[in-house]
């Protein structure tokens, strides 16, 4: 297995992304998470680019033990003076040195001809070399540079001492063919070439940096360049935890491994997203909270049989410990039984089907079935009116300056009845609605509502207790729809006092 260090440049071009400004304490607790991650290198930052920037760059290197640390450095004096004194106290410092070599890049921004660059080159990595062994050399916007004088500037800065070489596509502008090509031509004629890491810097500006990061590895990249989430410059960088998974899941077709420990992966995501406040996207590879689950019960019945159906990775190989059902309107009656069963209730296939019912027409209200809903299903809470009065349907209407009213129809042995009726508010009226369909003289004692399960669409559980004659009933009744549930508790407690009419009427005859 060939072997890929990771550069982490989560805390550098990272931290350049929009809204990713870190402080040193919040970028020593990234720096402590990456090394436990395991990766080869982590650029601290650009010490130059300001003072605290400059000492986050020297409490990362004194504090981190097991991987090395980089400053980014344009070809400058000063920028380099200020990366070492930032660096000198690491156990493996890094200067990185960079200046663009595209045509665009030198006339426009740099102002430059490319006999000065290469000067440039010369100099600053040679400068360098004298207070660092370890000298990465970047060549900006490399891959919309000519390929020519790229495989020249590249051989400078190895003839000047440079122990790694970065080919960054700065504008992620190439495809995974033309990145596969130029690092197969540079690995032919950079004078070298063979001494040093050959490493890769991916931009997501067309969604290709991973793709393209993956096709400088069959070109032979030794190194590459990343960030944790994909945050960077603009799109992204390419995403760390997808391209080392990529490799793990596929090491046979790489024939690539890294030395990340991947079950750290998940929590220096959230790590990350818990100090940017940069939320992960549910469908983002790896990491998204819909990466490790499945809501479709044909895909649940197919994981359930054999994981591997429909999953290409272990959920615990990132630190997930492991997948999950999410129960919701395309989950099938096999997941239900599996949580089911977790949950401590075994059922007959006929009970499964019953609870299914009720679970579809639920999960039609509701985007997630919780296992408290399960619950409040399986229970059949204020569901225990068979054979009494069946709320059909209803509607309340209630506003400012106008009565409230309320239209309830019920139904009884197949009969229905429906009536209005006015209240002081829409549970008055639509409990003064229901006394006049079940010509029953019913009085409302006390009412509560209670949320059983949680979020914005929980279920709410609606206990009343109704006095009728000399009895006290209570009725219950649920529904994510406060009006319902508190209109099918009340019929609820109908039906109990009905049951009890019935039973008095029994003995008595
Ligand atoms: C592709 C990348 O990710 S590159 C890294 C991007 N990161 C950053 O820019 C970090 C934040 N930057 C900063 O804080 C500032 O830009 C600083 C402190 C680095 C420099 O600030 P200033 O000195 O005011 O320069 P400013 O940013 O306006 O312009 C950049 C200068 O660097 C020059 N330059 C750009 N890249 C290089 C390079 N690799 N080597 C040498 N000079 C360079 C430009 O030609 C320009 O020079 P000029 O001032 O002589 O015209
Ligand atoms: C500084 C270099 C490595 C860079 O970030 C880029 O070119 O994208
Ligand atoms: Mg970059």
């Amino acid at each position: 297995m060939k072997r890929i260090k990771v550069f982490d440049t989560t805390l550098r071009d990272g931290e350049q992304s929009p809204g990713c400004s870190m402080n040193l304490s919040e970028k020593l607790d990234m720096a402590r998470q990456l090394d436990a991650l395991g990766v080869d290198v982590i650029e601290a930052g650009f010490a130059i680019v300001s003072p605290e920037d400059s000492k986050s760059v020297e409490a990362i290197a004194k504090t981190v033990q097991n991987c090395a640390v980089a400053s980014l450095a344009r070809c400058a004096k000063g920028d380099i003076d200020a990366a070492w004194n930032a660096l000198k106290e690491a156990k493996h410092p890094r200067i990185h040195l960079f200046i663009a070599t595209s045509e665009i890049h030198m006339e426009y921004k740099l102002r430059m001809t490319r006999e000065q660059v290469l000067e440039s080159i010369r100099e600053s990595v040679s400068y360098a070399k004298s207070l660092c062994d370890d000298i990465e050399f970047s060549t900006e916007d490399g891959s919309r540079s000519d390929r020519e004088f790229l495989a020249e500037c590249c051989s400078v800065a190895v003839e000047a001492g440079a122990t790694v070489l970065n080919i960054p596509d700065t504008v992620g502008y190439c495809t995974p063919e033309e990145m596969y090509d130029l690092f197969r031509y540079l690995k032919e004629h950079v004078r070298g070439v063979e001494n040093v890491d050959l490493s890769a810097h991916c931009h997501d500006d067309l969604g290709m940096a991973v793709a393209n990061t993956l096709a400088c590895i069959r070109a032979g990249a030794t190194q590459v360049e990343c960030t944790v989430n994909g945050i960077g410059e603009r799109a992204g960088n390419a995403s760390l935890e997808e391209i080392v998974m990529a490799l793990h899941t596929r090491a046979g077709f790489y024939g690539a491994e890294t030395g990340v420990h991947t079950q750290q992966i998940y929590k220096t995501s959230k790590l990350l997203s818990s100090i940017t406040g940069v939320p992960i996207p549910p469908s983002k590879a790896i990491v998204g909270a819909n990466a490790f689950a499945h809501e479709s019960g044909i895909h649940q019945h197919g994981v359930l049989a054999n994981a591997q159906t429909y999953e290409i990775m272990k959920a615990s190989d990132i630190g997930i410990p492991k997948s999950t059902m999410v129960l919701g309107k395309h989950s099938g009656k096999h997941a239900l039984r599996e949580r089911l069963e977790d949950m401590g209730y075994e059922v007959s296939d006929e009970q499964l089907n019953v609870i299914f019912t009720r679970f579809k027409k639920l999960a039609d209200k509701k985007k997630t079935i919780t296992s408290s809903d399960l619950e409040a299903l399986v229970l059949n809470r204020g569901q225990k009116d068979a054979g009494g009065w069946q709320l059909l349907s209803h509607v309340v209407n209630v506003g400012e300056g106008i009565p409230n009213t309320a239209y309830v129809k019920m139904s009884r042995d197949g009969q229905e009845v429906e009536e209005v009726a006015i209240g002081t508010g829409p549970l008055d009226a639509s409990f003064k609605a229901i006394n006049r369909i079940t010509q029953m003289d019913v009085g409302l004692e006390s009412f509560s509502l209670n949320a059983v399960t949680d979020g914005e669409d929980a279920i709410g559980e609606a206990v009343v207790k109704v006095h009728y004659g000399s009895g006290l009933y209570t009725g219950t009744g649920i529904s994510t729809d406060i009006i319902e549930s508190s209109i099918r508790a009340y019929v609820n407690g109908i039906n109990k006092i009905a049951a009890v009419e019935r039973q008095k009427g029994e003995q008595a005859s």
